[in-house]
């Protein structure tokens, strides 16, 4: 069974009157990068908050850390373990990347310095020499908040909203950082974001949240076979492909343009239909899965909750 790293489970928060979260329940397995999604005012950073002690959750309930409880003297020792970057990433604006990180480094009592460039090369930030961190763009301030949560090199590593206003290549890249950090450090990554096409790209397991309540929890491949139409296949000879296909027992096919088909049946495996075509003789240009789109997924399974 998958180890746990962070489970939540039924936590309230109120602020005055108003129900923040309501009985949250999630699970977050080692390994994960996991994606917790939900639009402006859904409880992300309430959770977040929770879970590294900044706020304290309403009666009842349980949030247990790398198998130690809020609440119990362990729970400490767990969050040492954790790095954070909740709301911005907050480091001083007239000192550059290597200053901001010695003073992290100091705060947590690491002495060995040598740490600094390492994390920095890590997260991209080597080359930045003398540019304060107000010069920074938010692609870099993003990746030194990272660099500073990755100081202690953590097991667990929380983000609120990292790649909310980043460009698209800077998505990628941070992507990629983030792969590396999970692959090669073994972190387990927490991230949050309203926007789940971003989200989609980073993570492999998802939460989604609406109004201070957990929707649905699900893994890549599972919401991949739920967004999953149907199969698209460019070929040379459609009409040919079809009547191959349909001889060798596939069934709901269809030409949908001059050298496109598509396969109403989801499960069917892209290499079968590729090897089957190819041994006829039929040139094939492209093999595509069909999908839903992911915003409407996201914007449907909240209406089904009762939100607008
Ligand atoms: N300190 C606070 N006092 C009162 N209400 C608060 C406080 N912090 C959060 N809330 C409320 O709790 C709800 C959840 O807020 P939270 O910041 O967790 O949402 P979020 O999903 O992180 O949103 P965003 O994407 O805008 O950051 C909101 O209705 C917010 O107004």
């Amino acid at each position: 069974m998958n180890e746990s790293i962070l489970v939540m489970n039924s936590v309230a928060k109120k602020f005055g009157k108003e129900e923040a979260l309501k009985n949250i329940s999630l699970t977050v397995h080692k390994g994960d990068i996991y994606g917790l999604i939900g639009r402006n005012g859904a409880g992300k950073t309430t959770i977040m908050k929770l879970i590294t002690d900044l706020s304290k959750e309403s009666s009842g309930g349980e949030i247990s850390l790398l198998g130690t409880t809020k609440g119990t003297s362990g729970y400490q020792k767990s969050l040492q373990r954790t790095g954070a970057v909740i709301e911005s990433p907050v480091a001083f604006n007239k000192l550059t990347a290597y200053q901001n990180m010695k003073i992290i480094c100091i705060q947590k009592g690491i002495h060995n310095f040598s740490v600094i460039e390492e994390t920095l090369e890590f997260v991209n930030l080597a080359q930045t020499g003398k540019k304060k961190f107000k010069n920074f763009s938010l692609g870099m301030k993003q990746r030194l908040g990272i660099a500073m949560a990755l100081v202690n090199n953590p097991d667990f590593l929380i983000l609120d909203e990292p790649i909310n206003g980043l460009d698209p290549i800077a998505i990628i890249e941070f992507r990629e950082i983030l792969e590396r950090i999970n692959r090669e450090r073994n972190t387990t990554i927490f991230i949050s974001s309203h926007i789940l096409t971003e989200l989609y790209q980073v993570s492999n397991r998802f939460g989604f949240i609406n109004d201070g309540q957990m929707i649905q929890e699900l893994s890549k491949e599972e919401f991949d076979e739920l967004v999953t139409e149907a199969i698209v296949v460019d070929v040379e000879n459609p009409k040919a492909a079809v009547v191959v296909l349909k001889e060798n027992q596939f069934k709901n096919i269809e030409v949908i343009g001059e050298n496109k088909i598509r396969i109403l049946d989801k499960h069917t495996p892209v290499k079968d239909i590729n090897k089957l075509l190819v041994q006829n003789d039929i040139l094939v240009n492209q093999i595509q899965k069909q999908e839903n789109s992911l915003e409407n997924y996201f914007t449907n399974l909240i209406k089904d909750a009762g939100g607008q």
